[in-house]
């Protein structure tokens, strides 16, 4: 299995202070990993390393086996998808859910004059249907709600046929329906051989999809845990990761976290 993300003795350093801190990481061909921990730990940093949008201070990043500094991220980018809402908040709020998914196959944000082939568009009718929503085509991206927002920006960044798919806090801000249907969706796609290798950013372990593979704990910039969930997602982790006593439980491929009653 190859390699598709590397980092080795990577800091990202911002006034004085490391945000990551000295991370050493492999993501390999096929994975699903969870990135797990407190505000600020470090998270959304690790995806803008991932994604290309940010390079380090010292260390060495590797994305898809090309090495951040010495190759053109414009070649770079279109091979990662990512969904957030700093990708969302740069679309057009006019542009309809069906433009909102085909522009990313032209590596734009925006509608231009550019028209749109067939292959394309089909691509994009399947990716809609795939997260529920074929009924939304000519809706407005900007009239959407939270969870139809999160589905849209998840088609889209499959738009591109990426091999790495990142996404960062995809539940967010959903009901509980709204949650669960995510995170069922997620976990078909977790389970599909064809998908590419897949980073998630999440506050809870509720929203990890069955699927996933692996877990990277990290607080305050620093890696406290990285490997197969089965072994390194456990209380003991939990509770240094956010500082507090924290009981995790699994059941049906599911997750569950909380914490012990005060005395
Ligand atoms: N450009 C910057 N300059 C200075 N500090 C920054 C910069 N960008 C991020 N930070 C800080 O770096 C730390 C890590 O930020 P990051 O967004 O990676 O955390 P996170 O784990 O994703 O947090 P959250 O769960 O709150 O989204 C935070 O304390 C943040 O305030």
């Amino acid at each position: 299995m190859s390699e598709v993300l590397e980092l080795v003795d990577v800091s990202v350093v911002r006034d004085g202070r490391a945000l990551v801190d000295d991370v050493s990481w492999s993501v390999k061909e096929g994975e699903r990993w969870v990135i797990l921990g407190p505000n600020g730990a470090g998270k959304t940093t690790l995806l803008n390393l991932a994604s290309s949008y940010l390079f380090p201070t010292s260390g060495s990043v590797s994305v898809l086996g090309e090495r951040l500094g010495s190759v053109d991220v414009f070649e770079l980018r279109p091979r990662v998808g990512m969904a957030s809402i700093a990708m969302a908040e740069k679309l057009p709020r006019s542009q309809t859910v069906l433009e909102t998914v085909l522009t990313a196959a032209y590596g734009m944000t925006a509608h231009w004059q550019e028209s749109y082939d067939k292959v394309d568009e089909d691509r994009a009718l399947a990716f809609l249907d795939r997260l529920g929503m074929s009924d939304y085509l000519d809706r407005k991206f900007g009239t959407l709600s939270e969870g139809e927002r999160k589905r849209t920006m998840i088609a889209r960044a499959m738009m591109t046929d990426p091999e790495l798919l990142l996404l960062d806090e995809p539940a967010a801000g959903l009901d509980l329906g709204g949650r669960e249907d995510l995170v069922r969706r997620l976990g078909r796609l977790a389970r599909d051989p064809y998908a590419p290798s897949m980073l998630m950013v999440t506050h809870h372990v509720e929203e990890i999809p069955p699927g996933f593979t692996h877990v990277l704990m990290i607080r305050q910039g620093q890696v406290l845990a990285a490997g197969p969930l089965e072994t390194e997602l456990t209380s003991r982790n939990l509770s240094l990761c956010f500082g507090l006593p924290l009981v995790v439980e699994t059941e049906n491929s599911r997750w569950t976290a909380q914490g012990l009653p005060l005395r």
